[in-house]
Order: C-alpha cells, then structure tokens, then sequence
C-alpha cells in the first residue's frame, strides 16, 4: 500500500493543464482556480460551467483531443488526466513520465503521482483528507463529519493569531523566545471575545497589541492570557 506525502502547493501564477473536459475535469479546474492557478483545459468537448470560466477569460481553454507533445501541457507545472479514455489519460501519464510534471490520473489512483484529498477551508485554516483512493466518497464524509465538528469562527481567529505572529516576529529575535511566545497564545481564551465568529472588537485587539509590545516575552504571553480571562468574566465585549 502506498504510504502518500500530504503537501499544501502554492500555485499562484503557475500553469496546470487539465486534460479531459466533464464534471471531474470541472471539479479540478475550479480548486485550481481557487488556489490562483493559471489553467488550461485541453478537451474537444466541455462542461457549461467551463466553457463560460473560458468565456470570461479566467481559463484557457484548448479545443482539441490531447496529444503527446502539445506545447501548453509541456509547460505546465501540474498535468490533470480527467478525460473518460483511459489511453488518453495513460497517454497524459506518460508525457508527465517523459517531461518530469506531476501528474493526478483521476481514472486510476495507482497511476498517478498525487492525488487530490476531499477539502474543507475556513479562512487561513485548511483540512484536507484522503483514503489514498480506496473510497472518495468516504473523505467527503469524513471532511463533512470534521466540519460539524470543528464549527466555525477559526477564520477570524486564524487572522488575529496571524497578526499577532508578524508581530512577535518583529519584537523577539530569539526563536525559542518566540516560540514558547507562539505556544503560550494558543492556552489564551480569545474566542469568546469573537463574537459569531466576527473579529476581535478594536479596542481590544488595541489594547492586546498595547500589552504585547509592552513586554514581549514568554511571561508577558501569560499575563495577557490571565487579563483576558478576567475581562471574559466581565462580559468585556
Ligand atoms: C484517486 C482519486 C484521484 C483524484 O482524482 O485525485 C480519485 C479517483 C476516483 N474517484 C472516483 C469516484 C468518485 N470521486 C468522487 C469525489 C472526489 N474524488 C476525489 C479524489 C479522488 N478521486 C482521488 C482519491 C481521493 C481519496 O481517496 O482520498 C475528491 C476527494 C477530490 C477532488 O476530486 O477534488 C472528490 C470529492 C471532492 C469534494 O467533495 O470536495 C466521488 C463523489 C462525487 O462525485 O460526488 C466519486 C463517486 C463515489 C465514489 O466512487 O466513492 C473514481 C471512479 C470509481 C469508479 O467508477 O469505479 C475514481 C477512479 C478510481 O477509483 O480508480
Ligand atoms: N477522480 C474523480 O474524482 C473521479 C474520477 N472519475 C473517472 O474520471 C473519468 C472522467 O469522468 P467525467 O468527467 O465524469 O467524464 P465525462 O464523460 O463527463 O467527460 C469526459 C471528458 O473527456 C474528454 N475527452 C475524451 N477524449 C479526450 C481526448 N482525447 N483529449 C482530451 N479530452 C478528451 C471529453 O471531451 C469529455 O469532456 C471517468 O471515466 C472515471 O474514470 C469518475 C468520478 C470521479
């Protein structure tokens, strides 16, 4: 059984090329397009939803049958095989083979180099989860199953956690400093104080920020921490 290596991609003006044009080349296409991909479609014939993501220019769309030596799949970053031929798509595998790309066979799990786990975001927070293709339909469930379970509310959480960081960065240059500082943020009970999952009220994040950089150390984390606890008890919001 193949043991798979789960990574998170930056793709953000790099090509991906998704060879085949149905409901599975689809799905690829728009999680390409979320992560700020630059993508081709090469496929004679293609969904609705993609020939408009081409009307509109937010895709290229080549249309024509793949064939081995096509320039736009040279190119690309990532190859995709989603046509329902499987020696289409084995033809796709081999041009990856031949051209050094990383290829997702979406007909044969066995055939590819990565696949693609069932998603669920919320603001910075990723999860991602894969059965390493022995049943799609159970990651969705499971990704579905996790959703209900995490809630909601990590986005603005995630944001202000992420400014606090940039700021630490800036204050502390020692890193095991910084990280106990990173550590000691997460025991702070700041979620009750995000309200619906909206932001911390500014004055707040104000006077947050005012004690951060009053001391900036592993203890001043902890007197932060206890300062929120009291005004939790005081309903400060
Ligand atoms: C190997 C892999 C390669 C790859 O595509 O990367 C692959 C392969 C195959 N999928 C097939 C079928 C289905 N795939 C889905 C859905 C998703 N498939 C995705 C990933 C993967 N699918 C990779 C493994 C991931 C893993 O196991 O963790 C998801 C998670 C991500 C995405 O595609 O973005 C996306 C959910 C997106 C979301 O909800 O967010 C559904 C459900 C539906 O359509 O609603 C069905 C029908 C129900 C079922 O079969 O369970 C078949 C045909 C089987 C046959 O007919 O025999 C094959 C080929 C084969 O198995 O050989
Ligand atoms: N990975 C996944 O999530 C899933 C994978 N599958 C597999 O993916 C295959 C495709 O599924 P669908 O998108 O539903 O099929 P579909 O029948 O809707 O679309 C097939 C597409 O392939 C294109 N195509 C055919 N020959 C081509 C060629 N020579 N060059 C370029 N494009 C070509 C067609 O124009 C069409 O757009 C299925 O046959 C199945 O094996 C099925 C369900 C989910």
């Amino acid at each position: 059984m193949t043991l798979y290596y789960p990574v998170m991609l930056r793709l953000e003006g790099k090509l991906c090329c998704v060879v085949g044009g149905g409901r599975v080349a689809e799905r690829k296409a728009a999680g390409l397009l979320r992560a700020g991909a630059d993508v081709t479609v090469i496929s004679p014939q293609v969904t609705a939803e993609l020939r408009r993501l081409a009307g509109e220019g937010l895709l290229q769309w080549i249309d024509s049958p793949f064939e081995r030596g096509m320039a736009e799949a040279g190119k690309a970053s990532l190859l995709f095989a989603a046509t329902d031929d499987p020696a289409v798509n084995a033809a796709v595998r081999e041009e990856g083979i031949a051209l050094g790309i990383w290829v997702n066979g979406a007909d044969e799990a066995e055939h590819g180099d990565f696949m693609l786990p069932a998603v669920l975001r919320q603001g910075l927070l990723t999860v991602a989860v894969s059965t390493a293709g022995a049943s799609p339909g159970m990651a969705q469930l499971v990704r579905d199953e996790i959703s209900d379970w995490l809630g909601d509310g990590y986005d603005a959480y995630l944001e202000v956690l992420l400014e606090l960081r940039l700021a630490v960065q800036q204050l502390v240059s020692d890193s095991r400093e910084r990280q106990s500082m990173f550590r000691g943020m997460l025991q702070w009970n700041l979620r009750p104080h995000m309200k619906d999952g909206e932001r911390l009220p500014g004055p707040l994040f104000e006077e947050l920020m005012k004690r951060l950089h009053g001391e900036p150390t592993a203890d001043g984390i902890r007197r932060i921490g206890t300062w929120l606890e009291e005004l939790g008890k005081h309903d400060y919001t």
